[in-house]
């Protein structure tokens, strides 16, 4: 069950020592219609992924480990419901959640349909309320805020969306999100809001999640001190698959909004997680992401894959983490909206393939997911762009590029889109000892002070990056551009063997915290730990005013 034992994988190892040192500068020379043949559209969407250092042979050899991992039917098995996460006996569907085509989604002999269209009709007249000024607070006002109170799947999708939608924010109406247990989040926050116009939505799969619940509850104890028990309603809802427990917590079941178990964490914002978003940008361009989103499920299901863009997003990734040993991939948006847009593809990616046990319960012995991270650029040219252009890592890059702007007023655009392409270019050509003699000559330094600096100004080139290119950050556009990069983690867990769907390798961390809480307190005996956690735990004790 290990795929280095599939032909089509040892084949690509012997491509690989055939063109590992293949020039792409060379290529480009070598044929004017490489762009032609590695590039392809969903929609408006252009994945330019020409400057890789693959041949159309190479395409071929990862198609065919595609094939022979039969990517097709697993994808097939994702969408109609079968129980592919095993680790927790769940279908993994949230290609439902955008089912614009309303066809029957199974699970269990049963259409999740009907429940999901409920709650996003639930979700539409909420918003219509809040907006029309029909939910009043507990001293007859409107809203003004809403504050979203969760963490990981529970705040990086829609907080990364509510930014980058930032244009069509519905007037008067502020978003903020709360993740973080250390109470300045939470206090920073609320220092801003007046208790009489602020609507808190607790979003909590589980609604078992330590610091979610934390933050609930001082929220609340913070509005109590201007509001009454029964005003609670007014101005808390949830959204969780646990009734029991936001009842338990005092939240009216009656504004919770449903999601499923076969909904996973970092694939809810197209849930009722996506609350925030509706509510900041209105239940229309909410539609719109969904709209989105689905649009790029149909690709990646029904597109052959020398024509699929996550299929060949994820084969790449896989060329360069098992190939060319990789150990880190870059996205670097080039839209200063999308600054979460690294944070949430951070735990899409590494909390889906972070693995090393293979779905049959086997020790992996290759490579997995990879360590995501990026941020805007052209930021990050001046602080990390070094280490990819001259270290001695190889670190693949994913440009996104939108082409216009929504604030085409400081006429910044053409400024910021030649910024991106220069970067990938760079990447791809490097410049030669050759060229940087005649730059130098050019500019009159020679002899000696010419050859020490000349090694210095050199760049490798042959830096593999693709181009994401688009005419506009629209809602639509951004749910393409979120269910491609899903879309590419799941190819790369059917092709490593792993179940991209469970995390229990956050629950460790949980347990310990739990067992260190008492022993923060001066009285307790602290005896369960290592000698460095204890005596942390007793400088704490010391140090604590
Ligand atoms: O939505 P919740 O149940 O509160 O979970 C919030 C987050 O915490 C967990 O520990 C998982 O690592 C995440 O996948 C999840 O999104």
């Amino acid at each position: 069950m290990t795929p280095l034992n599939i032909p089509e994988w040892q084949s690509l190892d012997r491509h690989y020592s055939d063109i590992k040192f293949l020039s792409m500068r060379e290529q480009f020379a070598l044929d004017s219609s490489r762009f032609e043949h590695f590039s392809v559209y969903s929609g408006d969407l252009l994945l330019d992924y020409s400057k890789n250092r693959i041949t159309q042979e190479t395409m071929e050899k990862l198609f065919a480990l595609a094939d022979a991992v039969e990517l097709k039917d697993w994808t097939k098995r994702m969408f109609n419901g079968e129980l592919i996460n095993h680790t927790e006996g769940r279908a993994v569907l949230h290609t439902a959640l955008r089912n614009r085509s309303n066809e029957p989604v199974m699970v269990d002999g049963q259409d999740v349909m009907p429940q999901v269209n409920a709650v996003l009709e639930k979700m539409a007249d909420f918003c219509a309320t809040v907006h029309e000024g029909r939910w009043l607070g507990f001293t007859g006002k409107r809203m003004t805020d809403i504050v979203n109170i969760g963490i990981g799947g529970s705040d990086l999708g829609p907080a990364m969306i509510c930014d980058a939608l930032e244009p069509y924010a519905i007037d008067g109406l502020s978003v903020h999100f709360v993740s973080n247990v250390d109470g300045t989040d939470l206090s920073t926050t609320l220092e801003q809001l007046n208790p009489e116009t602020t609507l808190f939505v607790v979003a909590s799969k589980t609604f078992t999640t330590q610091e979610t619940l934390t933050n609930a509850q001082s929220a609340r104890n913070w509005f109590l001190k201007s509001g009454q028990q029964t005003d609670v309603a007014k101005h808390f809802v949830a959204v969780s698959t646990n009734a029991e427990e936001v009842s338990k917590f005092g939240i009216n079941t009656d504004n919770m909004f449903e999601i499923w178990d076969w909904v996973g964490g970092r694939y809810s914002l197209w849930s009722a997680i996506g609350l925030p978003i509706a509510l900041y940008v209105g239940f229309d361009n909410f539609s719109r992401l969904l709209d989105g989103g689905h649009q790029m499920d149909k690709h990646f299901r029904d597109q052959p894959l020398a024509q699929n863009i996550p299929a060949i997003m994820g084969l790449l990734g896989i060329w360069y983490i098992n190939f060319f040993n990789a150990q880190t991939h870059a996205i670097v948006p080039y839209d200063h909206s999308l600054a979460r847009f690294p944070s949430h593809m951070q735990q899409l990616d590494m909390e889906s393939n972070g693995k090393f046990i293979n779905r049959q319960g086997a020790r992996i012995s290759y490579k997995t997911g990879p360590v995501i991270w990026g941020t805007p650029g052209t930021n990050g040219q001046h602080a990390y762009f070094q280490l990819i252009h001259q270290g001695t890592q190889l670190i693949p890059v994913d440009f996104v590029l939108p082409v216009n702007s929504h604030y085409p007023d400081c006429d910044h655009q053409s400024i910021l889109l030649a910024n991106g392409l220069a970067q990938a270019e760079a990447l791809m050509k490097g410049k030669t000892a050759e060229e940087v003699r005649a730059e130098l000559v050019a500019g009159g330094l020679e002899g000696k002070a010419l050859e020490a600096l000349l090694p210095h100004k050199v760049f490798p080139g042959n830096r593999p990056s693709n181009v994401l290119l688009f005419p506009k950050l629209t809602p639509e556009m951004l749910g393409q551009l979120v269910a491609l990069y899903e879309h590419k983690v799941f190819v790369q867990g059917v092709i490593w063997n792993i179940n991209s769907f469970d995390q229990w390798g956050v629950e460790l961390g949980k347990q310990l915290a739990k067992a260190i809480l008492p022993d923060l307190r001066d009285d307790n005996d602290i005896s369960t730990h290592d000698s460095s956690t204890t005596e942390l735990i007793r400088l704490i004790r010391q140090l604590r005013q």
